[in-house]
């Protein structure tokens, strides 16, 4: 048992907390930093945490001492933010836990500011084996956990979700921050089409961060803008929640981070994952945007698993990532992969029925908007229906496309393969599914979501399926992602991904171009903190 405190302060929150492993109780002192215009400036964030720190760390302390027995040590240890976040305002937090690990003489915890995010969910819901969502302002990401770390199952190819929506306000002339004045304008707003960008379980906010601000210059009225923005970014995020749920068999989704205060975002979560027969938790407000009481209750079990640092070893890292952490406490068992294939399969996306030939029916969901979920569900289904066959007479094995009905939304298939690429992952199956993908990117068009759920395995060969999500284009940054896509599933699904993916990738190199391979290192080194 301990009582630990904790302090936060890596971008505009300044706050400290203690949580007492007894009783559960946490107990957060928080002051936020307002910016007078624009966005967060990260100096005068630093300047703030200067002047505040102190005064919530002397609260918190002089919480936990009432909270103490008579006799007890008030503090265990002290557990503070270490990254990701802004440069100036880690150091001051850093700085200020030192200190005071100092002067009680209590050991020190580095915590991990996005892990924290997720694992308060975890802490709260009493999940084992969840996929983690974390939608906050810098960042936004799908996590599950597997051989001692957490996993990046997708995230976002350039900005975070609060940030995109704070950019778009702050266009608009409104304060920092955007995102509960979007809610708020959302309430009486009307659907307008905006881009939609998924590639597997990774997407794209600039493109629909463009397009939203030229709307509101054009002239759309504010309201439907803000409305179409949330029903747009978020389906984004559920549908990418959702596949990795099918993708990685979890049957819990939680929920962190600033944007997960939005009720929208919470309900359209909540639908995909009553509709699947998943659990869904979202922590309580107080825990969703930044708040010193996650890093306490993170860093209590940290503490608890021996996980301290020595002062001299507890430099920051604002480019902090959450799969760098070794998962030293108890965070559940791995989420698993394969799992007995029934002939009625709910995917991410379809219901697929397997007799003699394959019915796939893109069906309605009802978390999205009804004008958006017509829109995808039809392109999507033309498009696998051209994408599978253009495919085959590039010589990559697909099954041939008997029906095309756009209208329900139902295609029907050649059966093939006998098990997906999940039961059957050996170097040289995922080899082959790299020479196919060469093949595709040679004839000008990606796959979409190339992952081994959607490579199917037969006597002698590895078919590709479900080109849904794919698209012609002449990027090579879109052909790379699509490698991204693959190995970050080989990543998020396998024990032994460094062999799968050499071997992925020696199959790309025999038939790919080499500038692919040099694009996807790029995209893999990008600092993705704007
Ligand atoms: C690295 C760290 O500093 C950063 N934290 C952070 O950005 O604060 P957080 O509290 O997790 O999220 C703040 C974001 O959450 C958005 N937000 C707050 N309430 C919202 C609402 N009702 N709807 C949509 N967005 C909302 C804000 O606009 C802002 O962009 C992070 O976790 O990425
Ligand atoms: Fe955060």
């Amino acid at each position: 048992m301990s009582r630990v405190l904790g302090i936060e302060g890596t971008a505009w929150c300044a706050s400290a907390a203690v949580h007492d492993t007894a009783t559960d109780e946490t107990v957060i002192e928080s002051d936020a930093y307002e910016p007078d215009s624009g966005g967060i400036h990260p100096r005068e964030a630093a300047e703030h945490m200067r002047e505040t720190i102190p005064r919530v760390v002397r609260a918190a302390r002089q919480r936990a001492e009432r909270m103490a027995g008579d006799g007890e040590p008030a503090i265990d240890a002290v557990a503070f933010s270490r990254g990701p976040g802004l440069g100036p305002c880690l150091r001051i937090v850093a700085t200020a836990a030192r200190a005071l690990s100092l002067a009680l003489d209590v050991p020190l915890v580095g915590v991990n500011h996005m892990v924290a995010h997720l694992e308060i969910g975890r802490h709260g819901s009493g999940f084992r084996s969840p996929v983690c969502l974390n939608a906050s302002g810098a960042n936004a990401h799908l996590l599950g956990y597997r051989g001692g770390r957490y996993r990046i199952l997708g995230e976002t190819m350039d900005t975070g979700v609060g940030n995109a929506i704070d950019k778009f306000t702050r266009h608009l002339g409104w304060s920092h921050p955007g995102g509960p004045k979007v809610e708020q304008r959302a309430a009486s707003g009307e659907y307008v089409p905006l881009p939609y960008v998924v590639k597997g379980m990774d997407f794209s906010f600039s493109g629909i961060m463009s397009a939203a601000k030229q709307a509101v210059d054009d002239g759309v009225p504010v309201e439907d803008v803000c409305f179409s923005l949330q029903e747009t970014m978020f389906a984004m995020l559920t549908e990418v929640s959702e596949r990795a749920l099918s993708l990685t068999g979890a049957e819990e989704l939680v929920l962190g981070g600033g944007v997960g205060q939005n009720a929208r975002l919470r309900e359209m979560l909540a639908t995909m994952c009553e509709t699947r027969g998943a659990k869904f938790h979202a922590p309580e407000p107080r825990f969703l945007r930044d708040n010193a009481g996650m890093i306490a209750v993170l860093g209590a079990r940290m503490y608890e698993a021996g996980d301290t640092i020595p002062v001299s070893a507890s430099a920051i890292d604002s480019d902090f990532r959450p799969n760098q952490v070794d998962v030293t406490w108890d965070a559940g068992g791995d989420v698993s992969v394969t799992r007995p294939q029934a002939n009625e399969i709910r995917g991410a996306e379809a219901v697929v029925t397997m007799g003699e030939r394959v019915r796939k029916e893109r069906v309605g969901k009802a978390y999205r908007h009804p004008t958006l979920d017509e829109r995808l569900r039809s392109e999507r289904t033309r498009q696998e229906a051209r994408l599978t066959s253009l495919a085959r007479r590039e010589g990559v094995p697909t099954p041939v496309v008997f029906d095309v009905d756009d209208t329900d939304c139902v295609l029907r298939f050649e059966r093939v393969g006998d098990r997906d690429l999940r039961e059957a992952l050996t170097e040289s199956n995922v080899r082959a599914v790299g020479r196919h993908l060469a093949a595709c990117h040679g004839a000008g068009f990606v796959h979409g979501d190339p992952t081994p759920r959607n490579a199917r395995v037969g006597d002698d060969r590895v078919f590709l399926i479900d080109f849904g999500l794919g698209y012609h284009t002449e990027h090579v940054e879109d052909y790379a992602m699509d490698l991204h896509v693959f190995e970050g599933s080989l990543a998020g699904t396998s024990d032994d991904a460094d062999r799968l993916t050499e071997a992925f990738e020696a199959g790309y190199e025999s038939r790919g171009d080499a500038e692919v391979i040099a694009q996807l290192r790029e995209v893999e080194g990008r600092g993705r903190y704007q």
